[in-house]
């Protein structure tokens, strides 16, 4: 069916609104008089001379509210139009939707409130980049859950800035003037996860010769932010639960139990809630954590925050070093399956090489290959199956990207593993459980 519009102007509608319900009120009055002079008695008053009056009172009103009210509003739309910030609204292709000023009016409005929170994140966060609409989306729930005490789990592929969230939550608390612990509960063996987290008395153990603090007395008042806590053994995991639920901790060799009064953030890039249902994940704590979860999303679902991340890494570097467009084209093309760190080393190491702008020779050489590979198009929508048109599953492809990452990383590092992991962005122990875990020969890199 065809949708039939007329537009009237504010400057008509507001004062007929107005004498319409004046109209109305006449019609009442009218019908009060003739039904008191059906009854032969004296009607109150005269309801033509009062009706008149209404009217006129009714339209001053309506052009009063127009002129203080719609006005400023109108010259508020007017003058975004010169600011250029926002688009104008009669070359938009919403122009069908904003024929009439109620039209153009919430256009505006849509539109500068798209503004103002980019500048309030920009002003909350300094140190996150994001402007895409999914990092927008974290950012409100981070000040949503910020002021709060509830526990909260980040989830995310590796090198999606984890950290950095978990830390401005810790920021935008009120726990902020006390610690911020972290601990990676994927670099720590086994054996010492649970002396590193609740601490240890002298003696408890060989080679415990004094008493020692746990990570979760430390961060007594403040923020305790357990990463790749999918890695946590079960048993460790029902001393957490326990921490958690009851504020209480007991050292290792400890007798009596001890208060703390911490926040607990978690972090991982692991599915925990398929790791519970198959037991290799404590169900309570999973729920017990995921009372506010947020997603991080993978540097390839948000490209267009590539360019703002590029320059505050280069500005890190070099004030002046600058990026060619084919450089960038080919930061916007990759797949990221290391996301921002990956990128931040890629120009770190890049601008190492370059003099005053970074070309595409200076850019790793496993960028510049999945450049090449991927056709460098953008394709927001994720390849799902490999080149012989078969399904790919993703947590098998994530394992071989982040294998190859390592296995370059080695390469260049010549096998050293110091210097392998500061190239990646992770903690030496970090990648000694990463090379563990694909079983990658150390002997094959040493040059
Ligand atoms: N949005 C962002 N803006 C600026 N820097 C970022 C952003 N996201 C990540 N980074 C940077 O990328 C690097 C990796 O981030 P972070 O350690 O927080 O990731 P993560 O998800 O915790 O990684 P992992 O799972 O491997 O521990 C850090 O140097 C961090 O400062």
């Amino acid at each position: 069916m065809k949708d039939i519009r007329f537009n009237i102007s504010l400057y008509v509608l507001i004062p007929v609104i107005f004498a319409g319900i004046a109209i109305l009120s006449i019609i009442v009055t009218y019908n009060t008089t003739t039904f008191y002079l059906s009854k032969s008695m004296d009607p109150q008053w005269p309801v033509f001379g009062w009706g008149v009056l209404l009217i006129a009172f009714t339209l001053i009103c309506g052009l009063l509210i127009v002129k203080f009210m719609i006005d400023p509003v109108k010259r508020f739309v007017i003058r975004t139009k010169d600011l250029g910030v926002v688009k104008n609204v009669h070359t938009t292709a919403r122009i069908a939707s904003a024929d009439d000023d109620m039209g153009r009016f919430a256009m505006v409005f849509d539109q500068v409130t798209e503004l103002l929170g980019k500048v309030e994140a920009r002003q909350l966060f300094p140190d996150i980049v994001g402007q895409s609409k999914v990092m927008r989306g974290v950012f409100n729930q981070i000040v949503k859950v910020a002021p709060r005490e509830s526990t909260v789990l980040l989830t995310g592929e590796t090198g999606t800035g984890k950290e950095l969230i978990a830390r401005s939550i810790h920021q935008h608390s009120k726990r902020q003037d006390h610690p911020f612990i972290a601990i990676n509960c994927a670099a720590i063996p086994e054996g010492l996860l649970e002396s590193e987290l609740f601490g240890h008395e002298k003696g408890a153990f060989t080679g415990a010769n004094t008493r020692k603090p746990g990570k979760l007395e430390l961060a007594d008042g403040g923020t305790l932010f357990l990463d790749e806590i999918g890695d946590m053994p079960l048993e460790t995991q029902a001393k957490v639960l326990r921490a958690i639920e009851e504020n209480t901790i007991e050292r290792v060799g400890a007798i009596k139990p001890i208060t703390v009064d911490v926040r607990f953030i978690a972090a991982t890039n692991r599915n925990l809630e398929k790791m519970a249902e198959n037991g290799l994940f404590r169900q309570d704590l999973f729920y017990r954590l995921n009372v506010f979860s947020i997603l991080l999303p993978p540097l390839r679902h948000r490209r267009e925050d590539i360019p703002l991340l590029a320059e505050k890494f280069l500005n890190q570097r070099k004030k002046d070093l600058s990026i060619s467009s084919e450089a960038l084209q080919l930061l916007m093309t990759n797949d990221w399956p290391g996301n921002v760190r990956e990128l931040k080393n890629a120009l770190e190491s890049a601008a190492v090489l370059a003099d005053d702008k970074i070309l595409p020779v200076h850019l790793p050489f496993s960028l510049k290959r999945n450049g090449a590979i991927s056709g460098t198009t953008i394709n927001t929508n994720e390849t799902l199956s490999d080149a012989a048109g078969e399904k790919v599953d993703l947590d098998r492809r994530i394992k071989d990207y982040e294998r190859r990452m390592i296995a370059d990383a080695l390469r260049q590092s010549g096998g050293v593993q110091v210097k392998a992991a500061a190239l990646l962005g992770i903690k030496e122990r970090s990648l000694w459980h990463r090379i563990k875990k694909h079983q990658i020969d150390i002997a094959d890199f040493k040059t």
